[in-house]
């Protein structure tokens, strides 16, 4: 579905990207692991066209997408939600869903979309498949996290990804929300038919969601499979999951 290959990004003498080659297969749940700083953002940042490597390629669906702008990518089928949710805090979660879909249709405007009976009830609909339906009203600045999370990744799915690729989507979540916030956003992505990306820093998420594990370190991919085998590689504990649990994801918030 998604092809990368030979990603080089370097800032100053930061190689974020060292030679990155990655496919991702339609309906799978791949999930990103690394320490910070290892370039896990900055993949997500080229696949989606806020950065542009300085060597390589990626193919989305066959076609090449590097060079194309963010809206245009969005356009092709690839939604994205970053580490901190990017809703429009003064407006409610119903307001912030029209939004999503009125931006799916190509209108931008602030005001149209609640007016528009088809909008609200897409949205209404779009809500409840989240479990959101009790919040629809309150201001998105009101959220907790687990349903800020929540909403956030509602309004990239109203933009109807067939791949989304997700920058932490549990960070700030409390631990006791953590697992049924992941269990929602999986069950929609699965019923929506959505292939996915994510990089998550529980490893435990990652155990029970993903269907494969990519193991970034200094702008590589260090091991990739499924995650009862990689997550028990001693080479992989030893350089990842070590400095995570010695305290790299706390940074996160
Ligand atoms: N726009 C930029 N300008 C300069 N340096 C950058 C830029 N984006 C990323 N970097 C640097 O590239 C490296 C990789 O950053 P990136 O954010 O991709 O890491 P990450 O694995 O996502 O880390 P984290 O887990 O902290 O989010 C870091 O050293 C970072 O400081």
């Amino acid at each position: 579905m998604l092809s990368a290959r030979g990603l080089r990004l370097a800032f100053g003498g930061v190689k974020a990207a060292d030679g990155i080659d990655l496919d991702v297969m339609p309906g799978e749940f791949l999930a990103i692991i690394g320490p910070n700083g290892a370039g896990k953002t900055t993949f997500i940042n080229m696949t989606t066209g806020y950065l542009r490597p300085q060597a390589g390629a990626i193919e989305y669906e066959g076609r090449p997408i590097l060079g194309l702008a963010p809206r245009a990518i969005v356009r092709r089928g690839i939604g994205r939600s970053f580490q901190l949710p990017q809703l429009f805090a003064e407006h409610t979660v119903l307001e912030n869903a029209a939004l999503a879909i009125a931006a799916r249709v190509g209108i931008w405007s602030p005001l149209t979309p609640l007016l528009r009976p088809g909008f609200r009830k897409e949205a209404v609909e779009l809500l409840a498949r989240f479990g959101l339906e009790g919040v629809a009203e309150a201001r998105a600045d009101a959220l907790n996290e687990g349903a800020r999370k929540l909403a956030d990744i509602a309004m990239a799915v109203a933009l109807e990804p067939r791949l989304l690729l997700m920058d932490e989507p549990t960070s700030g979540v409390a631990a006791s929300e953590k697992m049924g916030v992941v269990e929602t956003l999986v069950r929609v992505l699965r019923e929506a038919g959505v292939t996915a990306v994510f990089v998550e820093h529980d490893m435990d998420v990652v155990a029970r969601f993903a269907d494969r594990v990519a193991v970034w370190s200094q702008g590589r991919i260090l091991a990739l499979g499924p995650p009862g085998e990689i997550l028990a590689d001693p080479v992989v504990r030893r350089e990842v999951i070590g400095i995570e649990a010695a305290g790299a994801a706390p940074a996160h918030g």
